[in-house]
């Protein structure tokens, strides 16, 4: 029999709502009051690790988690399921896959509407990663996330809708697999899959947009303290040409720029040579991340930093 090893985070899938419309937080979580069907042949360990929004989530948390979960590899826990809100649950879900790697299969959820609004999605999401997590297939296949039937990468899955149950896609590649009533079912899988051990989250990374017209917002970050930046650039990777000084007294400063695309699909390439060209920002050193969201990428650098990665290192970890 598998054991798996549930660990509640908070968020709306363990949250009610009132007389007056409110969602918020109760002392119990509704999830604990309800039979998961379809689970006979697996032992479920609960734990209430957490009980808090997803927007309250910060890395220290996402680093209690990881702790907790290579405890569970040591206790022999075949299978870890997370809940979680589902503002942040990308974020939690890509930091566990670059820090955990495959020791086990790794399945994050949430719910879009609370336990007792009409449609509560929560418990059948909660059901559906219990039967990914003892799915045999999802070993080895990362950090996953299952929301509205759906198997997603922790890597590229992102949140796309404020409200709707369907919000969790994948664009450009889709989901690498679904749930069809008792079957899990998987179609893709990642070619690659980049970890790295840390055992703390120190430093500043702010994320900033590029939009037409921008001028020399940057040089804010000239002058404080910082650790790192995140651009979420035009296009493949482009940047308006007042940003320039401010990239170049950056890297002067050698604070690592990491550059992603504010485009929803696609990855970044350097290929124009303008001023502020994606071609002239990679000749200087700035990092292009492939195809992972800005919120993602700053837990990337905030992890190569904090592993000490440097210079080719840190260049060939994030560009990866
Ligand atoms: N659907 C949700 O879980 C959203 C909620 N605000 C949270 O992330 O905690």
């Amino acid at each position: 029999m598998k054991k798996i090893l549930i660990l509640h985070t908070g968020g709306t899938i363990a949250m009610s709502q009132d007389e007056s419309g409110g969602v918020s937080t109760t002392s119990t979580n509704p999830l604990m009051n309800l039979h998961v069907s379809a689970t006979d042949e697996v032992e479920l360990i609960v734990e209430d690790i957490l009980n808090v929004p997803s927007p309250h989530i910060t890395p220290q948390h996402m680093l209690l988690i990881k702790n907790r979960i290579e405890k569970a590899v040591k206790e022999q826990f075949n299978a870890v399921v997370v809940t979680h809100g589902t503002d942040t649950l990308e974020e939690t879900a890509y930091f566990l896959d670059i820090t955990v790697g495959d020791l086990l299969p790794i399945v994050l959820t949430g719910a879009m509407r609370s336990s007792n609004e009409i449609g509560a999605d929560g418990l059948y999401n909660f059901q559906s990663a219990i039967k990914v997590a003892m799915s045999d297939e999802a070993i080895g296949k990362g950090t996953l996330v299952v929301m509205n039937d759906e198997i997603h990468t922790a890597r590229f899955v992102t949140k796309t809708h404020t409200t709707n149950v369907a919000t969790f896609r994948t664009p450009t590649f889709g989901p690498i697999g679904l749930i069809a009533k008792d079957s899990v079912r998987f179609y893709q899988e990642l070619i690659r899959h980049e970890t790295l051990p840390v055992n703390q989250v120190d430093g500043l990374i702010p994320i900033i947009k590029a939009y037409a017209g921008m001028g020399d917002t940057l040089t804010l970050f000239t002058q404080t303290k910082i650790d790192g930046i995140v651009i979420e650039a035009l296009g493949a990777g482009n940047l308006p040409p007042k940003t320039m000084p401010s990239i170049n007294k950056l890297l002067e400063n050698n604070i690592p720029i990491v550059l992603v695309s504010r485009c929803f699909n696609g990855v970044t390439s350097g290929v124009y040579d303008y001023e502020g060209g994606g071609r002239q920002l990679q000749r200087k050193g700035v990092m292009f991340c492939d195809g992972i969201n800005s919120q993602k990428a700053r837990l990337k650098l905030l992890v190569a930093l904090n592993a000490s990665l440097k210079d080719d290192e840190l260049y060939q970890f994030i560009t990866q």
